[in-house]
């Protein structure tokens, strides 16, 4: 069987990264656009409804206005952008969620790919919210670093300008009120937004989010150990073919002395890891911002969407 897939906004930087992972299949076959057409609503419209499965990598208006040109019960809808995330009637694409979420991720026509920050985030919280370590009125931080293709066109443009005030890492989100924060939130079961603090640094892709804890405030101020927390991921993500729970204080990170953030590029695994004193514990995850954190985990809910092999042109 062949499924027509259309990428709405198919020459964006998500947009031609997914394009580059349908390349490798032949069971899919991919709808374009005449490039001069591609704001054209008619022509959008056309190619939207063909489609079985259709991505939207677009701005979040853009992304908006997309879904509503939809009338095919049939199109499977994958957005990008943010507009969706915390929507009730579009399932979250993040098939490691729960137990539970494949299972919605195939029965539904409108399916919302997770933020890179807020993967990298919830991939961490959400197990051990569930575990009862981390109580969801407990008050957590989080920081992540990323490489600059997380801003799409623009944000690489002036990277690659060679601009030098670029050389430096740039924190932003300084008035606290990042996009990500409502599905951080939301898909977690958190009471309380993260304080999170984005850095964005002169490399192109490459993600990780570190969330610092004090070991005395787990399990509703009771307590816990590095111990409790390693088995809280290693149980949920046991047999997950793109999470790779490192061991407890990984020894060859801790051997280098520093963290790598690019080490999972080119692929769409996500990695945990928890350094840990016995009061002290520091959760980190690193990705591809465009691989896990966009356009490989887009390929992966169309797979469990398709009911095909989930790691179909993944790796
Ligand atoms: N880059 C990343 O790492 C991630 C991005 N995302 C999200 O994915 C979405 C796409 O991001 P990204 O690929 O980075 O963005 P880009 O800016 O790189 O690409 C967006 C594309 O959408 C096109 N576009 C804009 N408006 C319209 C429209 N009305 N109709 C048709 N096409 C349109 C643009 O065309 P043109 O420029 O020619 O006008 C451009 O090619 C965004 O919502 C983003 O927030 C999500 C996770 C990670
Ligand atoms: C470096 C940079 O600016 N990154 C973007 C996030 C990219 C992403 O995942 O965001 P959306 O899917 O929600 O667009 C940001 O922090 O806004």
């Amino acid at each position: 069987m062949t499924y027509h897939v259309y990428v709405d906004g198919q020459e964006g930087t998500t947009g031609l990264r997914i394009n580059e992972y349908l390349a490798r299949r032949n069971d899919v076959e991919v709808l374009r656009i005449d490039p001069e057409r591609r704001k054209d609503n008619a022509e959008r419209a056309r190619l939207l409804n063909a489609a079985d499965v259709a991505f939207l990598c677009l701005p979040d208006v853009a992304a908006r206005e997309a879904a509503a040109l939809v009338t095919n019960p049939n199109t499977c809808l994958i957005d990008a952008s943010t507009a969706h995330r915390t929507s009730s009637d579009w399932v979250f694409g993040l098939p490691e969620l729960a137990p539970e979420q494949r299972e919605k991720i195939r029965r539904s026509k409108r399916i919302s790919n997770p933020g890179c920050h807020s993967t990298a985030f919830i991939l961490l919280v959400r197990p051990l919210v569930d575990a009862g370590l981390i109580a969801p009125d407990m008050p957590i931080s989080a920081t992540s670093i990323t490489g600059y293709s997380g801003g799409g066109k623009k944000m690489i443009e002036q990277y690659e300008s060679g601009d030098p005030a670029l050389l430096a890492p740039r924190p932003y989100g300084l008035g606290l009120s990042h996009k990500h924060l409502p599905e951080m939130k939301a898909h977690t079961r958190m009471a309380l937004d993260p304080v999170f603090l984005p850095i964005v640094g002169p490399f192109l892709k490459g993600l990780s989010v570190t969330v610092p804890l004090h070991l005395s405030q787990l399990n509703s101020g009771r307590g816990a150990s590095a111990n409790d927390l390693q088995r809280a991921l290693d149980e949920r993500y046991a047999g997950e073919p793109f999470i790779r729970v490192m061991p407890l204080r990984d020894a060859a990170t801790l051997a280098q002395g520093h963290f790598n953030v690019q080490a999972a590029n080119d692929t769409n695994r996500a990695d945990l890891f928890v350094f840990a004193t016995e009061t002290q514990a520091l959760l980190m995850s690193r990705l591809d911002n465009l691989g896990k954190g966009a356009s490989g985990a887009a390929v992966q809910s169309m797979n469990v969407h398709l009911g095909l092999e989930e790691t179909a042109g993944l790796v």
